[in-house]
């Protein structure tokens, strides 16, 4: 089973309204007269960062790839939870969180604490919505514009040149999700790579991304055909209607179109390649 088998799967459980049917980067749950947004991601040694990396960058990127996603529904950040491994050098777990919490005006709410190896850390980040509805990935119409909010490519670059700090360091876009949220006709984080998340937003939506290549802001030095396809960027991914002009710097990359033979085009053409990363 792989990944996307896997939440087909889980699919068939008894699912709580605001799950969306597992079709969305986070949970919605209405309660009283505020919105929570809810979200959990695990980041492992050997799948997410290499086996030797200071602690204080996963604990930065743990919480970077969480807050990502609070980021695409125009939440706020309420509080985290981590589930924490006891590795060599925890303390500088400890200074990273202090760093992401601190940057980002989060408290610690609770979490767990294990000591397992190779490491895998888990959080739950609890957001509230400040645009109702909340922006979700199956909104884009057909006529929309779709627009990215930075380049891809940078975590590719720096993963295999250990150069810069988009790859451990990601800077969640949590003041571009608020500004945008309430104009969006659908939004997402872009974290498996530009065109599986672009495909995943028009196959929920019921359209196909028409996405065109030289359009696409990609890193100084980076292969672009490449970029848009290795993940880990965590730019915010959105559809808005034709004439949008974006609060926010935002690159206008295609838009979405009538479904046809494929959930996404690029150049015009089903592009005959891996579109993103997937867990096996
Ligand atoms: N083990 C799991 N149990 C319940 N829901 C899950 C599990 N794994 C993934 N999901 C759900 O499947 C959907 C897709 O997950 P994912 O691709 O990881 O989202 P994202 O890329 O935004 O983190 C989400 O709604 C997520 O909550
Ligand atoms: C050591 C290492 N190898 C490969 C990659 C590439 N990579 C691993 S996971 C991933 C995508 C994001 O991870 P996922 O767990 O799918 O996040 P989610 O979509 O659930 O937010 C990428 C690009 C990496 N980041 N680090
Ligand atoms: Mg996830």
């Amino acid at each position: 089973m792989n990944e996307s088998e896997f939440i087909a799967a889980l699919r068939t459980l008894p699912l709580h309204p605001g799950a969306q049917d597992l079709r969305d980067d986070t949970a919605i749950l209405a309660i009283g007269g505020e919105t929570l947004v809810l979200t959990h991601d695990a980041i492992a040694e050997g799948v997410h960062y290499r086996p030797g990396t200071d602690p204080f960058d996963v604990a930065w990127k743990l919480v970077a790839t969480n807050l990502s996603d609070l980021a695409a529904k125009g939440a706020e950040p309420v509080g985290l939870l981590v589930g924490a491994v006891l590795v060599d050098g925890a303390e500088r777990f400890v200074e990273g969180l202090r760093a992401i919490l601190t940057e980002y005006d989060v408290p610690l709410l609770g979490g767990d604490t294990i000591s397992v190896s190779p490491a895998t850390f888990g959080c739950t980040a609890i957001g509230r919505a400040t645009v109702t509805p909340v922006p979700r990935r199956d909104g884009a119409r057909p006529g929309d514009g779709l627009w990215i909010t930075g380049p891809v490519g940078a975590a590719m670059l720096g993963f295999e040149t250990g150069q810069g700090s988009a790859y451990l360091r990601p800077r969640p876009r949590l003041t571009d999700g608020q500004a945008l949220a309430g104009h969006v006709t659908a939004m997402m984080d872009v974290s498996d790579g530009l065109l599986l998340d672009a495909s995943r937003m028009a196959e929920a939506s019921g359209c196909t991304a028409d996405i065109t290549l030289a359009k696409v802001p990609v890193a100084a030095g980076a292969d672009p055909l490449r970029a848009v396809t290795w993940g880990d960027d965590y730019e915010l991914l959105f559809a808005a209607p034709d004439g949008f002009e974006p609060p926010v710097p935002a690159a206008r990359i295609g838009g979405m179109i009538a479904a046809g033979k494929a959930p996404l085009l690029l150049d015009g053409q089903v592009p005959g390649i891996a579109l993103g990363y997937q867990h096996r």
